[in-house]
């Protein structure tokens, strides 16, 4: 029987072919942990009689939730990471190093057909590197850390095909806000995604990086993206659904006529064309995150701020996603291209994704963010109103004041 791209890297790692609705026993390529969950599977593994990781290279610690350090109690938690890591000799980033799944990609942590679990929701983010990655909780990560093993429930696919191609203006941000409002916060709900089509095998590394991040936001188990045209630094081998293989649905776009996107107040699956919420008035616009905090998402930003100021009213938040992406963009100009027109850098790291510091809106206010989720309260205020949209909606919206649609401003349809 054919296999999804999904059910082949489990099977290669359960060691026997094994299909959908079946449980397997797999082998765990690398595991991450954040500052967030890091503590406690600390906790659980020690609890459970463990001594030594079950491979020190394989593990991987990151302190970039709330880092550096706000208040002694997280300074603590980060504390216990760094004894840990440096006693078991596993792999830490340092507060400022970046964000975790941007780090687990730039330092190739995770390869094309691996199987790699994170206890962080947006591990599905490698999924654009054709690895199957998943969340996990603090817990399961702790009885990985002392076997190296795991099990799975194999899920079913849904395979989207995006045709076309996108118009100037419009990103992979925009495409994945789509799909999320077309299939809903639960349409994935333990099931994997295959992202295809001509659409797909156009875009660059970090926009495949957005589309699997936001898997999650349709409650999916994995998000995969066609590796057909993906560009990595090394040579890796495609892995290819087979032609029978089954499918949960199949779901056909064509992208060519998608207008800029926007999530608005309170759930990620509340988009409307931009068309529909142009004008409403922002406060803070912030650019980062694991979704959109890459150099590729500064350039568009910077394209649209070059040689302007952001609106008096507006406070722009910058985050990149990792410190090399942070270097890159002030060894190319972007940098100063963004701060000139009135943006502020923060260390890289989650900053205000996650409301845990730096950034916290005030009552009222809105934000429109470059980030994957606005439930209520997200930024740390649940009396704000954050919307979700592209860099380029960000930076545009940040030089009005108000959600700006970034095509008219790069048509020159507006000043
Ligand atoms: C805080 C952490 C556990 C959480 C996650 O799992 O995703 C965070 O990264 C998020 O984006 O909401
Ligand atoms: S940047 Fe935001 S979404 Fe990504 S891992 Fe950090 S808190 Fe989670």
């Amino acid at each position: 029987m054919g296999q999804t791209m999904i059910e082949k890297i489990i099977s290669s790692h359960a060691g026997k072919d094994i299909s959908q609705n079946q449980i397997a026993i797999v082998d765990v390529d690398m595991v991450m942990a954040s500052d967030t969950t890091a503590p406690l599977t600390i906790k659980s593994f020690k609890e459970m009689g463990g001594i030594n990781v079950w491979d020190c290279s394989k593990v991987v610690f990151v302190i970039d939730h709330a880092a550096p350090a706000p208040n002694e109690r997280i300074a603590n938690l980060h504390s216990l990471m760094r004894d840990f890591a440096k006693k078991q000799s596993i792999i830490l980033y340092d507060a400022g190093d970046g964000i975790c799944h941007q780090l687990m990609v730039e330092n190739q942590h995770v390869k094309p057909g691996q199987l790699v679990l994170g206890a962080d929701s947006h591990t599905c983010t490698y999924g654009a590197l054709g690895a199957f990655a998943t969340g996990v909780g603090s817990t399961d990560l702790a009885a990985v850390l002392l076997t190296g093993k795991t099990w799975i429930k194999v899920p079913e696919t849904i395979k989207i095909q995006l045709n076309g191609t996108l118009q100037p203006g419009v990103s992979a941000k925009d495409l994945i806000l789509f799909i999320v409002g077309h299939l809903g916060i639960d349409g994935a709900t333990y099931k994997a995604i295959e992202f295809t089509g001509e659409a797909i095998k156009e875009l660059s590394l970090d926009s495949r990086l957005t589309i699997a991040n936001m898997a999650i936001e349709m409650g999916a188990k994995a998000g995969f993206v066609d590796t057909n045209g993906l560009k990595l630094p090394y040579d890796f081998e495609n892995i290819k659904a087979d032609d029978d293989a089954i499918y949960d649905s199949v779901h056909v776009f064509d992208v060519s006529q998608l207008e800029p996107q926007v999530a608005i107040p309170h759930s990620p699956d509340n988009v409307k064309p931009i068309t529909e919420v142009e004008g409403v008035a922002i406060n803070q616009a912030f650019l980062g995150s694991c979704t959109n905090g890459r150099l590729e998402d500064l350039h568009e930003a910077a394209k649209i701020l070059k040689g302007k100021k952001i609106h008096p009213n507006v406070r722009m938040i910058i985050a990149a996603a990792s410190m090399d992406v942070h270097i890159k963009a002030v060894q190319d100009g972007t940098a100063e291209t963004l701060m000139r027109s009135g943006a502020t850098f923060l260390p890289s790291g989650c900053g205000p994704c996650v409301g845990t510091h730096l950034g916290v809106p005030g009552n009222e206010e809105g934000i429109i963010s470059s980030t994957n989720r606005n439930f209520r309260g997200r930024m740390g205020n649940r009396n704000s109103n954050v919307y979700l949209a592209s860099p380029a909606t960000v930076a545009a919206s940040a030089l009005y004041g108000k959600i700006t649609n970034p095509k008219l401003l790069l048509e020159g349809a507006i000043k």
